[in-house]
């Protein structure tokens, strides 16, 4: 995107080119792909519903539950930390983390270059507001500068770099690009933040969304403790 004249676009592979083919996700069969036949048409519907009524358990099991006595804010789940980190606990061991739909309108958005003088640091507030739209992601403040951290276990060493190498994928297609650790040999850490404006901007926001919808599958450990460090 920032395409200098005379130089050739560097572009890293697409995220999926990276992954082994049993990794690549496939588009489910479905059986409408089958032209029906006036002999078959009640079968594949039935066929059609068991695949919907499974891609649908299967979602199901991983989905964040809100107990009924949790006092409810916001987006009608509970912002008290225990909770928090049930969700997050849920949220990393899904196939596909694709997020509340907010999630998915910022995902759709794409990052503007952020050395223009228009754009400023957005308050607190503002910030705090937008993070409700990046499940799994934290405000970190480092001095006056506000971050957007979020941290992730994964299985070793190998599947941590793995998982950096797929944000390094979005972060250069956006050319906005993050803070990346690898701490611990399995903690994956990530900080976002606008360096041009000392704080955050839609940019982070839109980053952090386009992160949460990475195929992680494989990646993550099954204990979902991240350690300080
Ligand atoms: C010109 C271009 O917009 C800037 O240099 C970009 C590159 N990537 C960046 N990434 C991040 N996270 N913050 C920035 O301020 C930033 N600046």
């Amino acid at each position: 995107r920032y395409h200098t004249p005379g130089k050739p676009t560097r572009r890293l592979p697409a995220a999926s080119a990276l992954l082994p083919p049993n990794r690549v996700a496939k588009p489910t069969a479905s059986a409408a792909a089958v032209p029906p036949s006036p002999m078959t048409r009640g079968v594949d519907m039935a066929h059609a519903r068991l695949l919907l009524a499974r891609s649908y358990a299967m979602a199901a099991p991983s989905w964040p539950t809100v107990s009924k006595n949790l006092p409810l804010l916001g987006h009608g789940r509970s912002h008290h930390p225990m909770y928090a980190r049930q969700d997050e606990i849920k949220m990393s061991s899904r196939r596909w983390c694709h997020g509340s739909p907010d999630n998915q309108e910022l995902a759709k958005k794409s990052c503007v270059p952020c050395n223009s003088k228009d754009i400023h640091a957005m308050p607190e507030d503002s910030a705090k507001k937008m993070l409700e739209q990046v499940a799994g992601w934290e405000l970190a403040a480092e001095g006056d500068i506000l971050k957007l951290h979020r941290a992730w276990k994964v299985k070793n060493f190998v599947k941590g770099l793995e998982f950096l190498q797929l944000v390094a994928s979005v972060a250069e297609e956006e050319g906005h690009h993050p803070d990346l650790h690898l701490v611990g040999w399995n903690n994956v850490k990530i900080d976002v933040w606008t360096h041009s404006v000392r704080g955050l901007t839609d940019n982070d926001f839109i980053l952090a969304a386009k992160i949460n919808n990475l195929n992680l599958e494989g990646l993550l450990s099954k204990k979902a403790t991240v350690q300080n460090f």
